[in-house]
């Protein structure tokens, strides 16, 4: 996952400043929303954003404001509205579009709207239950009740008791250690890969000790989720993508995943931040398949708006741009969407998603009890880590470590382009070099390195289904 964590700007001289790096700006609001977020996960996100541009920016000041405050003082953060009664009846999940109106509740969107335009606002959240409406208008497609029901149980119970050993990433907010809001475990198929994980990779900028050898249901059922998820992948090509052709950069191989993250929330207040996942490893336009288990929670997600987006004649219909090959619903750009993920529910994150829109889980002011999980919802994201892109090939920064890889978002002549940068950039504390280097990637998204340059010593991590 690329951290909802906190990622302290390097600044870098003017020499080696590449145009985009405003998108940094625009990136670090996100950041601090996000540090914000999850130190007060009861608040809504616009009011923190608020809280935070009273203090100019500073989360600092805004963390301690919102610390001094007793709830009942005027102007202090709204709590969450009570999530929908609907949370968690999986069998009504047909063709029902709802959104909040004026007053905080959820009303059938056809009476709030047209219907023919998913239309989001500013700070308001528009529901979609209905796969096709998902396909239609975001860059995920849903399988409903997607294993037989004693697998999914199987594999939730497994996952329940693998949950002891998960740990809560922390990160450095100024004086502070804070804590991720849920808990979570990487996942590789060897020992071997287990050691190779814990030396050469890193999550968001940083190593992480926690790397476990996946159990058996986990491999097993990777199968029949890389069977599903490239037959999604192909279906969203032909029905979807401009000339029923692949996007630039997104993979023509058959998607194989080899490495799993398995994330836990217990209870409604556990929760994980606007964030877009790390493509350091994952490379350019990844898919990502995400089966969930457990309390149903709401995935909420919003596209990225660059800035000359936002404040030219774009503002409020976001661009049809070759990577992002639907009309995203109108105004998204300001609003969200909130997908709703019931028990044994297949998510695929498209080859548009991790550029383009960041996602979310909210947390929920109630939940519906699981009859196994109780209040837990255990999710996996099962992710195909690219050979061609393994530590030992990617551009090490200054500091000796791996270097990290991220999109340019922000402006109209470097937006879509790569940049690998120095790890530090993403752990607080740390100077860092200001190492950056533009990315370059062939037209299915595997890096083109400077001459001579041999790929072929690392060791490739193993698909999980050739496993027994
Ligand atoms: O829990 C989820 O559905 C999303 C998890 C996620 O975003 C991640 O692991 O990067
Ligand atoms: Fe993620």
């Amino acid at each position: 996952m690329d951290a909802f964590v906190s990622r302290k700007r390097v600044k870098v001289s003017a020499s080696e400043v590449p145009q985009d790096r405003g998108a940094d700006s625009e990136e670090s609001t996100d950041v601090k929303l996000a540090m914000l977020v999850s130190l007060h996960p009861e608040c809504l996100p616009d009011d923190l954003l608020d809280v935070l541009v009273a203090c100019e920016g500073s989360v600092e000041e805004a963390a301690s404001l919102l610390q001094s405050r007793p709830d009942s003082t005027a102007g202090t953060p709204r709590k969450r509205a009570a999530p929908p009664s609907f949370l968690g009846v999986q069998s009504s999940l047909t063709n029902h579009v709802m959104t909040k109106a004026e007053d905080g509740s959820l009303k059938p969107f056809s009476e709030t709207a047209g219907k023919k335009s998913l239309a989001t606002q500013k700070g308001k959240t528009l529901h979609l239950f209905d796969p096709q409406d998902i396909a239609s208008h975001t860059p995920c497609t849903i399988i409903h009740n997607f294993l037989p029901a004693d697998e999914a149980n199987v594999l939730l119970e497994e996952l329940l008791q693998e949950s002891q050993h998960f740990t809560r990433h922390e990160f450095q907010l100024f004086s502070r250690t804070v804590k991720s809001p849920h808990s979570a475990c990487v996942y590789v198929s060897t020992p071997e890969e287990q050691q190779q994980q814990i030396s050469d990779y890193t999550y968001g900028g940083t190593y992480r000790a926690k790397i476990r050898q996946a159990p058996r249901e986990l491999r097993s059922v990777s199968r029949k989720v890389q069977r599903a998820v490239n037959e999604e992948i192909q279906k969203r090509i032909r029905e979807v993508y401009p000339d029923g052709k692949k996007l630039k950069h997104q993979s023509a191989k058959e998607w194989r995943p080899n490495a799993a993250f398995v994330n836990c929330y217990d209870g409604p207040g556990e929760s994980v931040g606007y964030h877009s996942d790390d493509l350091t490893y994952l490379g350019p336009h990844p898919v990502i398949g995400s089966l969930s288990l457990g309390v149903e929670r709401e995935f909420r997600i919003r596209r990225v708006v660059a800035r000359d987006e936002e404040a030219g004649e774009n503002a409020g219909s976001p661009a049809q741009t070759p990577q992002s090959p639907i009309k995203a619903a109108r105004g998204d750009a300001q609003g969200q969407i909130s997908i709703h993920l019931p028990h044994n529910s297949l998510l695929v994150m498209h080859a548009e998603m991790q550029e383009e829109w960041k996602h979310s889980i909210a947390p929920a002011q109630t939940i519906s009890p699981h009859p196994i999980a109780g209040n837990r919802r255990i999710n996996i994201t099962y992710r195909w880590y690219r050979d061609t892109m393994h530590p030992r090939y990617t551009p090490r920064c200054r500091c000796g470590k791996s270097a990290i890889l991220r999109c340019a978002k922000n402006k109209q002549e470097t937006r879509g382009r790569y940049m690998w940068m120095c790890y530090a950039g993403y752990d607080p504390g740390k100077p860092g070099c200001s190492f950056f280097q533009w990315a370059e990637f062939d037209d299915d998204g595997d890096p083109v390195w400077e001459e001579g340059r041999s790929v072929d010593l690392a060791p490739k991590l193993v698909n999980f289904a050739s496993q027994g």
